[in-house]
């Protein structure tokens, strides 16, 4: 049974047998309802009774390497479409050079590959594996045919394919847009397993698989549903209204269930963008006075010489950023100049983009030189150079490096060190970047931090999956969630102006998955795949 979401329902109860439901469009695909509808008393029923796929039949065959080109003990070419078991018959022959016999769906099978127009000229030996549509990754019929991958044997394959009139190459990502435009994949599952591909941590590939598995489309399917059953409410309110044939309450109860979902769209919305970071990495600012060892810091993460290190006061100029992988979570850690006045022009930008990296990281590290912020013997509390103090915040942590040139021992010296009053409580190391003192401890903690800080541990353990892991998703949602927002003001006697407001809030978490007009989403998704993916 499907509900009839959109429309006047006393206007449909007219149209006689087969009527074309729009509302749940997908763009290839029109779902037709017959069948006599029935009232409950807040929405209408109908019985589902075809789905047709429209313009199929137009669709040519396409090919390309879907495994990386060079050499390699296998290279997949894949083909899709309507003509792949023509592509197979003309391409394909037994180990004999007999006439394959016909395909066993799912299963591989030995072959040899040859050329269309001259058979007897064999390009490789290989195996052949037939998916029948729409049990297949794009939903129509596939031929996936695995060759020894060189560059010759490859170039001799695609070129024999494409002698054949009804194929032609794809288009970067075009198979995932097949698999898309078949219904086997919404959008956020095409954006998993882009993600997927270029999954470089432990955590991207745990969320991506787990989003191309399909896990959001269903919470943001179900959160698309129930907005619609409040909108169906309202719609049964506005064809009968309240006390003639819709019994007492109708609007009172869609309110309180829209204020619930509000509720729920504002807990996904604050997420600390853990979604996001775990896709992009979390930001790490490193920041501080000149010379105290920013750059030779981000060197020992890189473990290796990226950034310039000199005794020179003020030799990082322009922003570094490198990516790395800390504890399983993948960090984008930026260096930057050291805070202080200037007249040098180059090096006051420099200190102008500092101050802006460390604004917009997620979490930032200090570094100060331990011999500077501790002057005297006796004294346990830190000074913090006035230049830095106005960039710390509660995403701030301490790094005091030199401990090699400190005065007195340093043994257990960060239990006794404090932070100036007024300060919240911040983590703090000290180290020596130059003999290593405290640098395996630092990076532990350091990594421990990241964890607890967006809770991504937890995340993990408890199954619980970021709802957000791409910046148009909470686009969609705040739009939604504007809309709702907008309905909960109107009252019982503003029914027609409310239901639109549900019904531009479905369809903003509508285009999330993509179900409703989003060819304007659609190519900015695609366009970062690959040829044959
Ligand atoms: N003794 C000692 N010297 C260090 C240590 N760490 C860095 N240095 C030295 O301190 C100087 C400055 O290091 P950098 O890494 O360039 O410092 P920076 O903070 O990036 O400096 P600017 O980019 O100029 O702001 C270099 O000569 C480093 O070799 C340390 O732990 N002990
Ligand atoms: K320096
Ligand atoms: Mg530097």
């Amino acid at each position: 049974m499907y509900r009839i979401l959109t429309g006047n329902a006393s206007r449909l109860a007219t149209i006689p047998s087969r009527l074309s439901i729009v509302q749940n469009a997908h763009p290839r695909r029109s779902t037709v309802f017959s069948g006599k509808f029935w009232s409950s008393s807040s929405s209408w029923k109908f019985t589902k009774h075809d789905t047709a796929v429209l313009s199929d039949a137009q669709r040519r065959t396409i090919y390309a390497l879907s495994s990386p080109p060079g050499k390699a003990g296998v290279g997949v070419i894949r083909i899709s479409g309507p003509d792949a078991s023509a592509v197979r018959d003309a391409l394909l022959r037994s180990s004999r050079g007999s006439s394959l016999p016909p395909p066993e769906p799912w299963k591989l099978q030995r072959c040899r590959v040859v050329h269309p127009k001259s058979p007897e000229q064999v390009l490789d030996d290989g195996l052949a594996v037939f998916f029948r549509g729409p049990k297949s990754f794009t939903t129509e019929d596939v031929l996936e045919i695995h060759i020894h991958s060189g560059r010759a044997i490859v170039a001799a394959v695609l070129n024999a394919i494409s002698n054949l009139p009804f194929c032609r190459p794809a288009e970067p990502g075009e198979f995932t847009r097949r698999a898309f435009d078949g219904g086997r994949l919404d959008l956020t599952q095409v954006e998993g397993l882009r993600d997927l591909i270029h999954a470089e941590t432990e955590s991207q590939r745990v969320v991506a698989l787990r989003t191309a598995g399909g896990e959001l489309r269903e919470r943001f399917e179900r959160l698309r549903t129930d907005i619609i059953h409040c909108l169906a409410m309202v719609e049964a309110l506005i064809d009968f209204g309240e006390g003639e044939d819709l019994e007492e309450g109708v609007f009172e109860q869609a309110r309180e269930e829209t204020k619930r979902l509000s509720e729920t769209i504002q807990s996904y919305l604050n997420d600390n963008r853990r979604g996001e970071i775990i896709r992009n990495g979390i930001r790490l600012a490193i920041f501080g006075p000149p010379n105290a060892g920013k750059s030779s810091l981000l060197n020992f993460l890189a473990q290796r010489d990226a950034a310039i290190v000199t005794p020179i006061p003020g030799t990082t100029r322009d922003i570094l950023e490198v990516s790395l992988d800390i504890g399983g979570l993948p960090v984008v850690v930026a260096d930057t100049a050291g805070l202080r006045q200037t007249e040098d022009v180059v090096e006051s930008i420099g200190v102008e983009r500092a101050k802006r990296i460390v604004q917009e990281s997620d979490i930032s590290l200090c570094v100060l030189s331990l011999p500077e912020t501790l002057p005297s013997v006796s004294q346990t509390q830190l000074q913090i150079p006035s230049s830095v103090l106005p960039l710390i915040t509660t995403n701030t942590c301490f790094l005091l490096n030199k401990t090699d040139l400190f005065h007195s021992p340093t043994t257990r010296l960060d239990t006794r060190l404090r932070l100036p009053e007024g300060l919240p409580d911040l983590k703090f190391w000290s180290v020596s970047l130059s003999t290593g003192e405290g640098l395996s401890k630092f990076l532990q903690g350091l990594g421990s931090t990241l964890q607890e800080h967006f809770n991504l541990q937890a995340d993990q353990s408890s199954g619980q999956m970021p709802m957000i892991t791409h910046a148009r998703h909470r686009s969609h949602l705040e739009t939604a969630s504007r809309f709702i927002e907008a309905f909960l003001q109107y009252d019982v006697n503003d029914v027609v102006l409310g239901a639109e407001e549900l019904r531009y809030a479905a369809q903003a978490v509508g285009k999330i998955s993509g179900l409703i007009d989003v060819e304007d989403v659609l190519d900015a998704v695609f366009r970062d795949f690959c040829i044959g993916k």
